[in-house]
Formats: structure tokens, C-alpha cells, sequence
């Protein structure tokens, strides 16, 4: 690999699945800083022509308008010292596009931009169209992780069978941060790294290749398929200025979030890393070396995530995180209009947040699982033990906040993370970040001390990255 950036400027760049976050980190003498940062939410959901109520798609234009305001809100001197771009983003999704009309370069008031052009939608990790019956009806992957609903090869597969005009529009595809390093760098075919390979299923990490053979005997789109890559390799150069980033500009292969989230506060073998950003995910790295089980076990919650140099975490990826909290704050909002009442939704967040942290004792139990998990996908929610004295927003706020942490700890056992050595917990995510009464139950029910991170810890992490390149 070539030698990172020394002096200069990296600018890190999250795609998530509620919010794009950028950051601009320096190298000082205190170690690396982060000088500027922003956040824009995408609101980005939309609905799906083919899959319909199951399908969870979001519109790819809406992301990117996302990340040019957030790139605009930067100051262009240091934009302009901007030596490597590192890119993460949500893992699993999958999005298309037409090679040589995938963008469109304009004029903007920062300087050149490019806007989506002939992109369809991204499936999102969180799209639920390939049935469990679905699922098994598909040749078996020859991959350590189990395909789930969600995964980019079971919704090609799931174009192929069921709507395979789809398809013929497209003939290149990748995840959505793997797409915009291939507008930045003109990419003739996409590049993905290891870490999101892996998260679109049929993937041997081992081996670091595509289950080929096993793809092309089914008639799966083989073609779609990205060339793989290294995490912490280069994908190429920037084509044009950017927001005053100047053209010819180091472009980092696209990261997973969450291993990103990870890589920006994990410094010891003896810490655990909590995120909660849309989802949650509660994490510990596998010693140097270690290889996971050939085949998955389906009922397990623990899945092991390719990290960096050959390395794994073994991760409780939980489906039921920040969005479960969303899926509350929205309710209260549509049931508070039908009532009559307008109030907005950061509104809604900091009343309930404040009502829970007056109650600290609610025997209000909430099972948060709303999306299902991956390993129980049929195992929705149930609250139980409803007294009539327990019925405030305050109590339900902390039953929920409660449940996810329980809901993340039944995936991970307390018991595991101390026979592993755990000392320390850290805690990324905004998520968490912006949530007290989420932080005040990791802290009851961990037993470990907890550090806490800042809300763009994955934007930050893929900057660090890019510095630490070999
Ligand atoms: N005003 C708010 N106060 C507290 N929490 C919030 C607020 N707005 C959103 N959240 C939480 O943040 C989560 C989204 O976090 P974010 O970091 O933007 O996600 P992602 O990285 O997946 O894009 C939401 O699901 C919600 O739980
Ligand atoms: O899909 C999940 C759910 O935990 C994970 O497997 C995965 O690592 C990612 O976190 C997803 O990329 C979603 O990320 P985020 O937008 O919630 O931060």
C-alpha cells in the first residue's frame, strides 16, 4: 500500500441509514482531530414499486442531496487541503446503475458536484421482501454468514425471479457508498471492499471471493457482481474538484459503518464496542488469526464481521436499535395529529427523554423487537407486565429504552463478554449519544465501566483509516 496522508486534511464520510454525517480530520501533535463536522438527515424512505409494503427502499438522489448540503456546510479552505476521502456506509443494501450514466456533473455553488442520473432506488438492509420460504428456496452459499432478507444477493436473486426487467436497466451494482466511490474515481466497474462483500451474502471471506459457481449454475446476474478489494486499500482518484476537494484526490475503497464505528474508538482486546445509531450492534474483536466456522449456524446471534488485516468481530448486529425509538416518536406524532395537534418529532424525542429520566423504576417489561432479528425474523414485539399506574410516556420511554439494551444483551450475553476478557464498554452512535435515558440503561445493565463517543464516530473512523494506511 502507499504511505498515508502526513499533514494534510482526510475527509471522512458516513452514509447511514437515517443520516449522512462528513468530518474533516487533521493530524496535530495531539494526534488526530476532528476540525469540522455535519450531519444532515437523507429522509430518504419511499416506497417500492415491486416489493410493496415488504420492500424498504430508499430514493439514492435523496442521500446524496444529503451529503452535498453537509459537504457545502464545510468550510472550502479546508476543503481544500483535503488530501484522502474515506467512505462508509450502511452495509448490506444494494443499489443500480447504468456504467457511464450513473451521474451527472454540475455546477454548484461549492464548486463541481455530481447528482445521481440513471440509479434506481436502494434496497436497504432493513428490506423485508425475501421470505424465510423464499430464502431456503435458493442455493445454498458456501459464505460463514447465513443470507437474510436484505442482503444485496437475496434481492438480486428476488429481482431475478420476480420482476426480471428490473434487472435489464441496470448493469452495474453496489452498495450506496461503494456507488459514490465510483462516481468520485469513474469507476468502469464497481469495487467493494471485504466488509460489505460480505455483508451481501454468497461471499467466502476465506478466500475473499464471490461464490461464482455456485451463482452462475442458478442463472444468477453474475456481471452485477463488484471486483473485491482490500479495506484501507485505494479505489482511485477523484475525476473532478468536489466541493473544492481538488481533483486527483485519494479516494479510500467503501468501509462497512459499523466496522468503521468500531475502528474510531477501539484501542484494547479487552473492549466492547456498543453502537446504536438506526440499528445496534454489540461487539468484541476475535484474536489476530482466527478463522470463522466454514458454515453459520442459522440460530445464532452472533455473526462474525470481516474488520481489518485479516481480523473479525464477533458482532450482535440487532435490527431493533435507534429505529425502534423512531418507530415511537412517529407513532405519538400521528396519533398527536389525529387528535388534532402538530408537534415535530425533535420535539417529541427531548419530552420523552426528559418524562423517562423521571422515572427510573417502571416494571414495565417492552420485547422491542418490531423488525425481527435475523436468527428469530418471525419473533415480533410484546410488552407485558402493564400495570394501570404504568402507563406515562415517562415509563414506556424507559421500558423501551431498556428493552433495546436487554433485547441486544440476550444476543451477547453478559456471561460471554466477561469469559472474553471484556474490561470496558464504548459507546458510539448518536443514537446514544443524544439519548440519556439509553446510556443511564447501558450503564445499569452492563456491568463493565462505559466510555462514550461522539455522534459521528463512523465518518470519523473511516477518516482514521485513511491515516493509518500502511
Ligand atoms: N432528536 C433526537 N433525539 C434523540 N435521539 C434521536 C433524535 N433524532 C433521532 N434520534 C435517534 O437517532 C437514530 C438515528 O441515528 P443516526 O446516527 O442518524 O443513524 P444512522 O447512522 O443509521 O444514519 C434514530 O433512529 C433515533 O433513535
Ligand atoms: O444491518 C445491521 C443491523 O445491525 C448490521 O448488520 C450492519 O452492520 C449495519 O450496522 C447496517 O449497515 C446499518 O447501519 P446504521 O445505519 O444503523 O448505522
Amino acid at each position: 500500500m502507499e504511505g498515508g496522508p502526513d499533514s494534510a486534511c482526510v475527509l471522512g464520510i458516513d452514509l447511514g441509514t437515517t443520516s449522512v454525517k462528513v468530518a474533516l480530520v487533521l493530524r496535530t501533535e495531539q494526534g488526530l482531530v476532528v476540525a469540522e463536522s455535519c450531519s444532515r438527515e437523507t429522509q430518504a424512505y419511499t416506497s417500492s414499486v415491486e416489493a410493496g409494503l415488504q420492500g424498504m427502499e430508499q430514493d439514492s438522489r435523496r442521500i446524496i442531496r444529503a451529503l452535498n448540503e453537509c459537504l457545502a456546510a464545510l468550510p472550502q479552505q479546508q476543503l481544500q487541503r483535503v488530501s484522502h476521502i474515506g467512505i462508509s456506509g450502511q452495509m448490506h443494501g444494494i443499489v443500480f446503475w447504468k456504467r457511464d450514466q450513473g451521474c451527472k456533473w454540475t455546477e454548484g455553488a461549492t464548486g463541481p458536484v455530481f447528482e445521481p442520473d440513471k440509479v434506481s432506488h436502494l434496497v436497504t438492509w432493513q428490506d423485508g421482501r425475501c421470505s424465510p420460504a423464499f430464502l431456503s428456496s435458493l442455493p445454498l452459499p458456501q459464505s460463514h454468514i447465513s443470507l437474510a432478507t436484505g442482503f444485496g444477493c437475496a434481492t438480486i436473486y428476488w429481482y431475478l425471479k420476480k420482476s426480471p426487467d428490473f434487472l435489464k436497466s441496470y448493469d452495474a451494482a453496489g452498495t450506496i457508498h461503494d456507488y459514490v466511490v465510483a462516481m468520485l474515481c469513474d469507476l468502469k466497474k464497481p469495487l467493494m471492499s471485504v466488509q460489505n462483500a460480505a455483508s451481501w451474502g454468497y461471499f467466502n471471506s476465506r478466500n475473499k471471493s464471490w461464490n461464482t459457481d455456485i451463482l452462475k449454475k442458478s442463472g444468477f446476474p453474475v456481471h452485477l457482481l463488484p471486483e473485491v478489494g482490500d479495506p484501507g486499500s485505494i479505489a482511485g482518484r477523484t475525476i473532478s474538484a468536489w466541493h473544492g476537494i481538488p481533483k486527483g484526490t485519494k479516494v479510500g475503497i467503501a468501509l462497512g459503518d459499523f466496522q468503521c464505528s468500531v475502528y474510531s474508538c477501539l484501542t484494547e482486546r479487552t473492549d466492547a464496542v456498543l453502537n446504536i445509531s438506526t440499528s445496534a450492534q454489540l461487539t468484541i474483536s476475535m484474536p489476530s488469526g482466527f478463522q470463522p466456522p466454514e458454515t453459520p449456524d442459522p440460530s445464532s446471534a452472533v455473526t462474525y464481521f470481516p474488520y481489518f488485516d485479516g481480523d473479525y468481530l464477533a458482532v450482535a448486529a440487532s435490527l431493533n436499535g435507534g429505529n425502534v425509538l423512531a418507530t415511537f416518536v412517529d407513532m405519538v406524532a400521528q396519533w398527536t395529529a389525529e387528535l388534532g395537534f402538530q408537534i415535530q418529532e425533535s420535539a417529541i424525542y427531548a419530552k420523552i427523554i426528559k418524562a423517562a429520566l423521571g422515572q427510573n423504576d417502571s416494571h414495565l417489561s417492552v420485547h422491542p423487537t418490531i423488525f425481527g432479528e435475523r436468527h428469530t425474523p418471525e419473533q415480533l414485539a410484546s410488552v407485558t407486565s402493564i400495570a394501570a399506574s404504568e402507563l406515562s410516556l415517562g415509563h414506556v420511554t424507559r421500558a423501551l429504552c431498556r428493552g433495546v439494551i436487554e433485547n441486544l444483551c440476550s444476543m451477547l450475553p453478559v456471561q460471554r463478554l466477561m469469559e472474553t476478557g471484556v474490561r470496558r464498554i464504548l459507546g458510539s452512535g448518536s443514537a446514544l449519544a443524544r439519548n440519556e435515558v439509553l446510556r443511564q440503561e447501558v450503564e445499569r445493565i452492563l456491568p463493565f465501566p462505559v466510555v462514550y463517543g461522539k455522534d459521528v464516530d463512523a465518518a470519523v473512523g473511516a477518516a482514521m483509516v485513511m491515516f493509518h494506511r500502511k
